[in-house]
């Protein structure tokens, strides 16, 4: 699903609206019965008390026709009219006139002494502004958001939090404990420095206009199941370990062995037919003990690795995962890299050492994998100021150096030089020692199987925050460990593989 900027939004409203013949009303209808349906199935209680916050532009309009919808089917509804200017759009002003007509309660709010007192509702629906917000708000929409925010009640903001911008930092803006969006995904909702605003994003479809949509050109995607599940690749009734791949994970140092064997054993669970764990001595017995599926190739070396050989041929390379940043280990790292020509995925100590010696990163084939999460990211592109720079900078990075950057968050983005991919499965139960290495097996198992690395990374993302949304309600969050990824991944398939009527 493409990420669209505010002003391409604008463009497929319109388009929508002159392709399909019909009035902007009629869309500001579909948007708001979306809200609405949504809405009423995450609060079926009519008797907890709502009020909702509109604006003068369109998404007050929605705001005032979910009020319409909401009181219509019994809700208990009030609505505050935050008139930060007297120019109503031509919608929004026919739904004014609505409410009246329906003697729905409403107030209207222009200055701090007529905001109404929020302490007896269960609940604030956020329709001050929306995408089109150009600049910083202030006045009465300011010092209504700050009352919102201080109010602690659940708000559930209309297609975005109001006063947050879709391209540009924000530092104001309502926190909404959800936020039902419109169709089109829009980067801001998933951004980590807009964490206070958008807690849980849902997408409603309103019925855009396809063309109008796939006119629009953008760098930027979530990544769906739909996507993952076109490219996964049918299971052969001939298929052997022979033909499935051969995945091979380098790293480990004394007490750091148990990283490869979650490395190891995830690459195996994503699908491939052979698994090799190149480790110091130290790493032998205890991979061959916790996984014996696994084969090891030792190090001459017990404590860490010195000198990476083998006369194996792996399909796809992960390395880096505990190995640490003793010079013989980065010597070694030097001298596997400009050798290796398998597609390989780069994790934790592999990136430290190329940030310690940043002109190795020429040496890395096209389309290498590199998976840090911010730390390690900062330490190859240097510190970011925002989000927003801190993306400019990796897709920079991504083309100077040819790479796929899987930069891990609540929200993981995918970094290629010419886009930009979200993935939004996943919950906190990821944010637990181990689940890094996890990410880096699958990848690598992936990579061996053939997917293309730019598959390998999505699909391995994806793959891996699905196991933590499904296991949710069995395992809590709190205890999921890296194990319970690999031990879920089979789910994880069943799950994108699934038909859906
Ligand atoms: N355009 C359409 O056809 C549709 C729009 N929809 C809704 O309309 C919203 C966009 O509506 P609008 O474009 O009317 O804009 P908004 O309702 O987001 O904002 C209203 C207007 O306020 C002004 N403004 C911007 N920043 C301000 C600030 N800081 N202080 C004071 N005034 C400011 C601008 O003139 C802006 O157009 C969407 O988010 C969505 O909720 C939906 O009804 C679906 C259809
Ligand atoms: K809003």
């Amino acid at each position: 699903m493409k990420i669209l900027t505010s002003e391409q939004i604008r463009r497929v409203d319109a388009e929508t609206i002159k392709r399909e013949g019909i009035p902007s009303l009629e869309l500001m209808k579909r948007a708001a019965k979306a809200f609405y349906d949504r809405f009423t199935e995450r609060f079926p209680d009519k008797n907890s008390p709502v009020l909702i916050f509109a604006g003068v532009g369109n998404n007050g309009g929605d705001g005032l026709v979910v009020a319409r919808l909401l009181n219509k089917s019994g809700y208990n509804v009030k609505v505050c009219i935050v008139e930060y200017s007297d120019h109503y759009t031509e919608d929004c002003a026919h739904n004014v006139r609505r409410i009246k007509a329906e003697n729905i309660s409403y107030m209207k709010v222009r200055e701090e002494k007529e905001i109404p007192e929020l302490s007896g509702y269960d609940l604030l629906i956020d329709g001050i502004f929306g995408t089109g917000l150009s600049r910083e708000v202030s006045g009465i929409a300011a010092t209504v958001i700050q009352r919102i925010n201080e109010s602690g009640k659940p708000v559930i903001s209309i297609d975005v939090p109001s006063g947050l911008f879709l391209d540009r930092p924000t530092s104001f803006a309502v926190h909404a404990t959800e936020t039902i969006t419109f169709e089109i995904p829009k980067l801001a909702l998933y951004l980590p420095d807009n964490q206070a605003y958008t807690d849980k994003v849902t997408i409603v479809p309103i019925g855009l206009n396809k063309e109008a949509i796939a006119q629009e050109a953008s760098n930027m995607s979530l990544v769906e199941r739909c996507n993952i599940r076109a490219l996964l690749k049918p299971l052969h009734k001939f298929a052997h370990k022979g033909t499935q791949g051969h995945g091979l994970l380098i790293g480990g140092s004394l007490g750091k062995i148990g990283s490869v064997c979650l490395a190891s054993r995830a690459a195996l669970r994503s699908g491939c037919g052979l698994v090799t764990a190149f480790v110091p001595g130290c790493g032998t017995s205890v991979l061959q003990t916790a996984f014996p599926e696994a084969m090891v190739i030792e190090d001459r070396n017990g404590t860490h690795i010195t000198s990476i050989g083998y006369t194996i041929r792996p399909d796809a390379v992960g390395i880096g995962v505990g190995m640490g940043l003793l010079p013989e280990t980065q010597e070694a790292f030097y001298r596997f890299i400009q050798q290796n020509r398998a597609p390989m995925v780069i994790d934790a100590d592999g990136l430290n050492i190329l940030s310690k010696n940043r002109e190795w990163l020429s040496l890395l084939p096209p389309d290498t994998i590199l998976t840090p999460h911010p730390k390690e990211l900062s330490r190859l592109i240097g510190e970011w100021r925002e989000d927003y720079e801190k993306i400019e900078k990796t897709i920079a990075f991504a083309k100077k150096y040819r790479l796929i950057v899987v930069l891990k968050g609540a929200y993981t983005l995918i970094v290629t030089p010419e886009h930009l991919y979200v993935n939004r499965t996943g919950t906190p139960a990821l944010a637990t020692a181990g689940s890094g290495d996890v990410l880096t097996g699958i990848i690598t198992g992936l990579l061996a199987q053939g997917y293309s690395p730019l598959e390998a990374a999505q699909s391995g993302v994806f793959l891996h925050g699905l196991t933590a949304d499904l296991t949710a309600a069995e395992i809590h969050p709190r205890s999921f460990i890296a194990s319970d990824i690999i031990d879920n991944l089979g789910r994880a398939y069943f799950e994108i593989e699934k038909r859906i009527r």
